[in-house]
C-alpha cells in the first residue's frame, strides 16, 4: 500500500472535527480559490499583492474550475478504493468493540493490551521521520477553509466533542478488562503468547500518549538519546519550515481578506437569484465558483436572516437554495441532498459533505483465533507498515498509516492473522457481545467482516450460522471464514426473511441490513448520484421485513442472550431509526437497551415533525466528521417473550410508514412534479381503487392465468374452519351493509378458492408429494411459523414444467423475491423482462384485487395443516421442509408488504415515483 494522499489520519473514535486545513486541502484539490475569509484591518504590501497574483496563477494553471467540476461529476460512480478489501464497496462496512450494558461482563473481549510491540531500530528511525512528514509538516499552499463552515458553529461542535472524548475515555477505562488467555488449542505458539503479558506495561505508557494532542506522535518507539536529539534537530528544521509556511499563509489570508473587502460588506443584503437565473445557472453547472460563492451567501445570510434576509423571501427559500447548491457543489443528486442536509444543522452538515469527501484511514482487525495485537503489530512493523493501535475503544483494531506491501497480501494477512475491516464495522458486534457456546445468526453476513469477528469472540465454540441471500457473495464469505479459521461456522444461502421458519431459537441475532450506503459515500461514491427515493422505499420495505424476521428467529429464553442488534452503514432515518420504530410497534415483545458502546451520538427520538419511540435514543449513530470512520447506525434489542402481543392501537396504527408513536403532521415534503402528477392521475385514475369488487373473479383468473402462463401453479389455502366460524361472528356482529359485503366477498373467495384447487389437483396427480414432514418436526415448525410475521408471498407458488423452464422459473422467482430485479443477459430476454415488469404494472390492480381476496382468507395455523411439498429452490435443496401456513394476521401483512414491494418494483424501475399510494392507503384500510 503506497502512501495515500486524501486519507484522514486523524484516530478513529476520535470525536473531533475534521481539522480546516484538510477541508482546504479537499477545495484546493477541486481547484477552487479559497472562500470567503474573515476581513481584517491591515493592508496588503506590495509584496503581498505580487505574492498573491502570483498565487492565483498557479492555482489557476493546473486545475481550471470548470474542467475540475465536470471531472468530479463524471469521476463519482467509480468508487476510489485505496486498499484492495474483501469486503465489497457498498454492503461492506466493516470494524469496534466494548461491551454492551449487560455485556461488558458477558463479552469476550481481547486479552491485550493496547500497546505495540517496540520496532526495531532502523525501523523505528524510517517510521519517525515518516511520522514527522505526515504529521507536523504542514501542507505547502495550505488555503482557507471554507468560510461558510461557520466559525462559531465549528469552535461549539469541537468543544462538544472534546467534552464527548473525556466520557468517551473515562468509559473506556471502566471497561479495561483482566486479560483472558487465549485458548492454547487453538494456536501453534501458545506459549509465546503467555509470555506477551509481561510487556503490559509498555502499553500503558502508549495508552498515556495517546492523550497528546496529536496522535500520531504517540508511535515514539524511541527510547534512545541519540534519537531523541536527531528528532530535536529534525524537529527544528520542521519547525522553521512550518512556522514559514504560517507566516506565508497568514500573508495570503489577509491580502484575500482586504480583496474580499473591497467586494462584499458584511452587512450588505444577498438578492436570491430569481427563478429565470437558476434555471440558467443549472445550466452552467460548471460554474462551481459561482455556486460556491452563493452557498457561503446564504450561509451568511442564515446565520442572521433577521437583518440580512430578502424582503419577502422565507428561511425555506434560502434552505432550498443553499440544498441545490451544495448538491452541486459535491455533486449530489437533490433528493439525497435535502434528505442528508436535514440530519444536520447547516455547518455539521457541510462538516458531514466534506468528511465524505476524505478517505477514512485503513484499519485491520486482528484474528484473535490466531494471533495476537501486538505479534500482528510486531510482525507488519518488520514489514516496514506504519500503523498504531485505532482507539482506545478496540483491543483488537490497527489503523494502518503506511505500507510498502499490499496489506491485503501480506503473508499475515494469508495466513488469516487479520481482516482488512473498517472500524464502525466492528461497532455491531462489539454491541452484540456474544457469549462462548452461544448459537449465533448474522443474518446478512458476506463477505463476513462480522460473522468472523462473532467467531473470534465465541473462541470458536457454540456455532455461528453466517446467512446471505447472495450466492456469489457467499463464495468471499466462505473464503474468509476458511482463511481466518472459523471452525464453528456454518454458511447459509438463504432469504433472511425465511430464517425464523427454517431454524430458530437463536440466542443472538445480528442484522447488519442491505442499505444505501451513506455512511460510506467516501468509499462509493456512486452513492451521492445513483440513490433515488425508489431506491429508499425499496430498501426501506426488505430491512422492516429483515428486521422482523431477525426478532422472531431470537429465543426469548436464551439462558444467556436473548439479543437483536439491528445495524447499517447508511445515516438516514428511514433506514434507521424509523425501522427499528416500526419493529417496536410490530413486536411489542421486544424493547430497545442500551448498546454497550461507549460512544456514538443518540439515535433521533423524533425527526422533522415525527416522533419516535422515547428508548430510540438508545441506540447510536456514527458519522464520518465525528468520529473519523464510515457513517454507521448501532440498534440493540432484548426480547422479552416469545409470545407476540396485541400491539396497542392508536390512531395511526395502520399505517406501518408513519412513524410514530404519536399522531403528528407530517413534515411539509418537497416533492418533484412527476411524483405530484402521478398521484394527481392515481386520483382520477378510478380503476387503481380497490372498490371495484363486481370484476375480482375475472381477475382472479386472470392473475391464475399470469402465473401458470409462467409455469407457476398456485395450491389451494387449507382455510381453517374454527378460523372461519371466527370470522363469521365478526361478521354476525357488523352492521348489515357490511355483512352483505363480507358474504360478496365470501363467495368470491371460494370461487377463487376452486380456481386455485383445479391445477394443484392435476399436480398432486401427476406428481409423488414429497414424505411428509414428522409430526415432530411439523410441530416445531409450526410453532416457529406461528411466531413469525408473512411468509414469502410466493411460498404457495409451485414451480411446474421442463427443467429449463423450471430452472428459469425458479430464477425468476427468486429475483421476484428478492425485489423484483430482472437480470436477463440475452437481448430477448431482456426484452421479456422489461415486458414483463410493465406488465405487473398494468396488473396491478388485478393483483391488488387478488391480494385482497387472499389477505380475507384466513390460513389458520395447525401442525397437521403444514404442507411439506412447496419448497423455494434452496430449501428443496437443503432438504429442510418449509412452513406452509401463516396466521390470519401474518398474511394480512404480507399482502400489504407485496403491495409495497410491487410498488418499489415499479417505483424503481421507472425512476418514478409510483402512483399507487391511494391503493396502498386503501388496502391497509380494508384488510
Ligand atoms: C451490509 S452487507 C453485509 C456485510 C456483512 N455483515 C459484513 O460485515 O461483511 C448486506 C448483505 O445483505 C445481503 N442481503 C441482501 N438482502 C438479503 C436478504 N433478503 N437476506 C439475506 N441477505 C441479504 C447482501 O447480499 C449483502 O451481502
Amino acid at each position: 500500500m503506497g502512501s495515500r494522499g486524501h486519507q484522514s489520519k486523524k484516530k478513529q473514535g476520535d470525536p473531533r472535527p475534521i481539522s480546516d486545513h484538510v477541508l482546504a486541502r479537499i477545495a484546493e484539490k477541486r481547484g477552487l480559490p479559497p472562500p470567503i475569509p474573515t476581513p481584517k484591518e491591515d493592508k496588503p504590501s506590495k509584496r503581498d499583492l505580487k505574492r498573491s497574483r502570483q498565487n492565483e496563477q498557479a492555482k489557476k494553471q493546473p486545475a481550471p474550475v470548470k474542467k475540475q467540476q465536470v471531472e468530479i461529476k463524471k469521476k463519482a460512480p467509480a468508487p476510489k478504493k485505496p486498499v484492495t478489501s474483501e469486503e465489497g464497496a457498498l454492503w461492506d462496512d466493516e470494524g469496534v468493540e466494548s461491551d454492551d450494558g449487560e455485556g461488558i461482563d458477558e463479552a469476550e473481549f481481547e486479552d491485550e493490551e493496547d500497546e505495540l510491540p517496540e520496532p526495531p531500530k532502523k525501523k523505528l528511525q524510517q517510521q519517525q521521520s515518516k511520522k514527522e512528514q505526515i504529521t507536523v509538516s504542514k501542507p505547502k499552499n495550505l488555503m482557507l477553509a471554507p468560510k461558510f463552515m461557520g466559525k462559531g458553529a465549528l469552535d461549539n461542535s469541537s468543544d462538544v466533542e472534546e467534552e464527548e472524548d473525556d466520557e468517551e475515555v473515562e468509559g473506556l477505562d471502566a471497561l479495561e478488562e483482566d486479560e483472558d488467555s487465549m485458548d492454547a488449542d487453538e494456536f501453534d505458539e501458545g506459549d509465546e503468547m503467555d509470555g506477551e503479558d509481561e510487556d503490559d506495561d509498555e502499553f500503558e505508557d502508549i495508552d498515556e500518549d495517546d492523550d497528546a494532542p496529536n496522535p500520531k506522535i504517540n508511535l515514539d518507539f524511541n527510547s534512545d538519546d541519540e534519537d531523541d536529539e536527531d528528532a530535536d534537530e529534525d524537529e527544528m528544521e520542521i519547525e522553521r519550515e512550518a512556522r514559514e509556511q504560517d507566516r506565508e499563509n497568514e500573508e495570503l489570508e489577509e491580502l484575500g481578506e482586504e480583496e474580499l473587502k473591497t467586494n462584499i460588506d458584511q452587512r450588505e443584503k444577498f438578492t436570491l437569484p430569481s427563478g429565470q437565473e437558476i434555471e440558467k445557472s443549472a445550466l452552467q453547472t460548471e460554474d462551481l465558483q459561482l455556486v460556491l460563492t452563493r452557498i457561503q451567501e446564504v450561509v451568511r445570510v442564515l446565520n442572521n436572516f433577521r437583518e440580512l434576509k430578502e424582503e419577502g423571501r422565507s428561511r425555506s427559500e434560502y434552505i432550498e437554495q443553499l440544498c441545490k447548491d451544495l448538491a452541486m457543489y459535491y455533486g449530489y443528486n437533490e433528493y439525497l441532498m435535502e434528505k442528508l442536509f436535514h440530519l444536520f444543522p447547516i455547518s455539521e452538515a457541510i462538516e458531514f459533505f466534506e468528511a465524505n469527501e476524505v478517505q477514512r484511514p485503513v484499519v485491520i482487525r486482528t484474528n484473535t483465533l490466531k494471533t495476537r495485537r501486538r505479534d500482528l503489530a510486531q510482525a507488519l512493523i518488520n514489514r516496514g507498515v506504519n500503523l498504531e493501535p485505532v482507539g482506545k475503544w478496540s483491543k483488537v483494531g490497527l489503523q494502518i498509516f503506511d505500507s510498502p506491501v499490499p496489506i491485503g497480501a501480506t503473508p499475515e494477512y494469508l495466513a488469516g492473522h487479520y481482516m482488512l475491516q473498517a472500524a464502525s464495522s466492528f461497532l455491531p458486534v462489539v454491541s452484540l457481545a456474544p457469549q462462548e457456546n452461544e448459537r449465533v445468526l448474522d443474518m446478512c453476513s458476506a463477505p463476513g467482516g462480522k460473522t468472523t469477528y462473532i467467531a473470534a469472540l465465541l473462541k470458536n465454540t457454540g456455532s455461528v450460522f453466517a446467512n446471505d441471500a447472495n450466492k456469489d457473495r457467499c463464495k468471499a464469505l466462505m473464503a474468509n471464514i476458511h482463511r481466518l479459521g472459523a471452525k464453528n461456522t456454518v454458511v447459509c444461502n438463504y432469504d433472511g426473511k425465511e430464517f425464523p421458519a427454517l431454524i430458530g431459537g437463536f440466542d443472538r441475532v445480528l442484522l447488519d441490513a442491505p442499505c444505501s450506503g451513506t455512511g460510506v459515500i467516501s468509499k462509493d461514491p456512486a452513492v451521492k448520484i445513483n440513490k433515488s427515493e425508489a431506491d429508499f422505499n425499496f430498501l426501506a420495505q426488505i430491512q422492516r421485513e429483515l428486521i422482523l424476521a431477525a426478532i422472531d428467529s431470537v429465543d426469548a429464553n436464551s439462558a444467556t442472550g436473548g439479543y437483536i442488534v439491528y445495524s447499517t452503514c447508511s445515516v438516514t432515518v428511514e433506514e434507521n431509526e424509523d425501522v427499528v420504530n416500526y419493529a417496536l410497534k410490530k413486536r411489542p415483545n421486544v424493547k430497545l437497551v442500551p448498546t454497550g458502546l461507549d460512544f456514538g451520538k443518540e439515535g433521533f427520538v423524533s425527526y422533522r415533525g415525527r416522533s419516535f419511540h422515547p428508548t430510540l435514543n438508545l441506540t447510536r449513530r456514527y458519522y464520518p466528521h465525528t468520529y473519523n470512520m464510515d457513517g454507521f447506525y448501532v440498534s440493540k434489542f432484548k426480547k422479552m417473550s416469545n409470545k407476540i402481543p396485541e400491539a396497542p392501537k392508536n390512531e395511526n396504527d395502520d399505517n406501518d410508514d408513519e412513524y410514530d408513536a404519536a399522531p403528528v403532521p407530517s413534515p411539509k415534503k418537497k416533492k418533484s412534479k412527476a411524483p405530484a402528477a402521478a398521484a394527481s392521475k392515481a386520483k382520477a385514475e378510478p380503476e387503481l381503487t380497490l372498490d371495484n369488487e363486481d370484476d375480482s373473479d375475472l381477475i382472479q383468473a386472470a392473475e391464475a392465468k399470469r402465473l401458470k402462463k409462467k409455469g407457476i401453479k398456485v395450491q389451494p389455502r387449507k382455510v381453517d374452519a374454527a378460523a372461519e366460524k371466527a370470522e363469521a361472528t365478526t361478521a354476525a356482529k357488523l352492521p348489515k351493509k357490511k355483512v352483505n359485503r363480507l358474504e360478496k366477498r365470501e363467495a368470491k373467495k371460494e370461487a377463487f378458492k376452486s380456481l386455485k384447487e383445479a391445477p394443484s389437483a392435476q399436480s398432486e396427480a401427476g406428481k409423488p408429494r414429497k414424505k411428509a414432514m414428522d409430526s415432530s418436526a411439523a410441530t416445531s415448525k409450526a410453532k416457529a411459523a406461528a411466531t413469525i410475521p408473512a411468509a414469502n408471498p410466493n411460498d404457495h407458488l409451485q414451480i411446474t414444467g421442463s427443467k429449463k423452464d423450471k430452472r428459469v422459473n425458479r430464477r425468476e422467482l427468486w429475483l421476484e423475491k428478492m425485489g423484483g430485479l430482472y437480470t436477463a443477459r440475452s437481448k430477448a430476454d431482456k426484452k421479456k423482462q422489461k415486458r414483463d415488469l410493465f406488465g405487473v404494472a398494468a396488473d396491478l390492480e388485478d393483483i391488488s384485487n387478488a391480494l385482497e381476496m387472499e389477505t380475507a382468507a384466513t390460513v389458520e395455523m395447525s401442525p397437521t395443516n403444514v404442507d411439506t411439498s412447496a419448497k423455494p429452490p434452496q430449501q428443496a435443496k437443503a432438504g429442510v421442509p418449509k412452513k406452509k401456513a401463516v396466521s390470519q394476521s401474518a398474511r394480512r401483512l404480507e399482502g400489504v408488504n407485496e403491495m409495497l414491494r410491487l410498488q418499489s418494483i415499479i417505483a424503481h424501475k421507472s425512476f418514478k415515483a409510483s402512483p399507487l399510494d391511494t391503493i396502498r392507503t386503501h388496502l391497509k384500510n380494508t384488510i
